[in-house]
């Protein structure tokens, strides 16, 4: 039986950094997807097989060899959700460079880390065939860390004994509360080997999905009320999400007066964002008048961005292109590169929004519409193999 679980990428509407610090953030997701599948092997074929399809990278470590470097740990370690020690990612730094990672793509090694800590945690000492592919640009803002976690953990999980799914079922299945929580604690774990510190709104948005507010680790569900169009702009800048949350960190210990302010005008922007998608359209005017503000809120929120230093010269190119379309456009994600967002208010014509995305293609970046605030992570088995 092969297992394969889906889990969205995110936008951030609002609050992106300073959700890292317990200030709120608003997030939805969109309707893109990494998906992992696992077939579990015979006892007797002593693999774990991983494919890393969007990066060209293939792995295989002997069970016994993983035994040899984690065995310290026991097996599977744990069944509630822990998190891994400066000391075992040292032994998953060893099982990795064993399979000479490409230098040149050595920034991506901490997802196989991620990959490594869940398996073994969650699965133990099986053999195994994994495979993970995604419509999301790695390393763009779109929160394909938080997909892969969640994924990973979702796929692990349908195959141990902590959760107790309907196998029967046909096509994609989503989990129970309870469940879905368990999904993404394990999730949460992922991300904090891959982004240092995480908030946990990638993951919990990409677990829960539709639209959420996120403080202080407390997720609360928004009941979005407004039909919200986003392009989405990447850059194709390359970044990485964990030097860009220590240099905010770095930033507020130097100026904490300063940063505390920055960031509480970015909680009340957060605030505003989400009671105006809640409230209910009467008319036209009044949807347009919210579509303004949501638009001014978005000009707010990047300037603060800018203020924390992770906006970036590709970010305002898009930001001065769609401005002179009227458009407002933020960053999202941890910036410095990767992917913009543009408010496209219900009245833009089809004919403004061919002419951005050309121009903003001429300077070699890639836009695109995507679903806001579809279903979080899901389930599918497959008996046939
Ligand atoms: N499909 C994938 N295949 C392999 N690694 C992935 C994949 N998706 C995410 N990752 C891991 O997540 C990291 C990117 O996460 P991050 O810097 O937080 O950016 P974002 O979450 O915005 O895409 C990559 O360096 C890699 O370790
Ligand atoms: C910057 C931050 O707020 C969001 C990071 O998102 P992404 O990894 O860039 O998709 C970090 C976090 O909340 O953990
Ligand atoms: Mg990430």
């Amino acid at each position: 039986m092969e297992v394969t679980a889906r889990a969205p990428g995110k936008i951030i509407l609002a609050g992106e950094h300073a959700v890292v610090h317990g200030y709120t953030a608003v997030a939805s997701s969109i309707d893109l997807y990494t998906v992992f599948s696992i077939r579990l092997r015979s006892e007797d074929d002593d693999t774990v097989k991983l494919t890393l399809n969007d990066i060209g990278l293939d792995f295989s470590w002997s069970v016994r060899r993983i035994k040899e470097v984690l065995s310290h740990l026991g097996s599977p370690f744990s069944s509630t959700p822990t998190s891994c020690s400066l000391e075992t990612i040292k032994s998953l730094a060893t099982l990795v460079d064993e399979q000479s990672f490409p230098e040149t793509k050595i920034g991506l090694a901490s997802g196989v880390y991620a990959f490594l800590w869940l398996y073994t945690s969650i699965l133990g000492f099986k053999p195994a065939t994994v495979t993970v592919s995604s419509e999301l640009p790695v390393g763009a803002g779109l929160g394909s860390s938080a997909a892969y976690c969640v994924s990973l953990s979702a796929a692990l999980l349908a195959l141990s004994d902590s959760v107790k799914l309907d196998v029967s079922q046909k096509g994609w299945s989503t989990f129970n509360e309870t469940e879905a929580e368990l999904v993404n604690k394990w999730a949460f774990e992922g991300e904090k080997i891959i982004h240092g510190r995480p908030s946990g709104v990638d993951n919990s948005v990409s677990t829960f999905g539709n639209v959420i507010k996120f403080k202080s680790g407390v997720m609360t569900r928004v009941n979005s009320n407004m039909p919200l169009r986003m392009l989405i702009t990447n850059t194709k800048v390359g970044r990485d999400t964990k030097a860009l949350v220590a240099n905010v960190s770095a930033r507020k210990s130097r100026h904490p007066d300063a940063m505390c302010s920055v960031l509480n005008a970015i909680e009340a922007i957060s605030d505003e964002w989400s009671t105006i998608i809640q409230s209910h359209a009467v008319d036209d005017l009044y949807l347009s008048a919210n579509e303004e503000k949501l638009g001014e809120l978005m000009e707010m929120n990047q300037g603060l961005l800018l203020s924390m230093g992770v906006s970036h010269a590709s970010i305002e190119n898009v930001l001065q292109t769609s401005m002179k379309y009227k458009l407002a456009s933020k960053l999202t994600g941890a910036g410095g590169g990767g992917c913009v967002l543009t408010l496209l208010p219900t009245h833009i014509s089809g004919e403004v929004i061919d002419k951005l995305v050309e121009e903003l293609g001429s300077f070699g970046f890639q836009s695109f519409t995507a679903g806001i605030g579809g279903k979080g992570v899901q389930i599918s088995f497959d008996h046939s193999s």
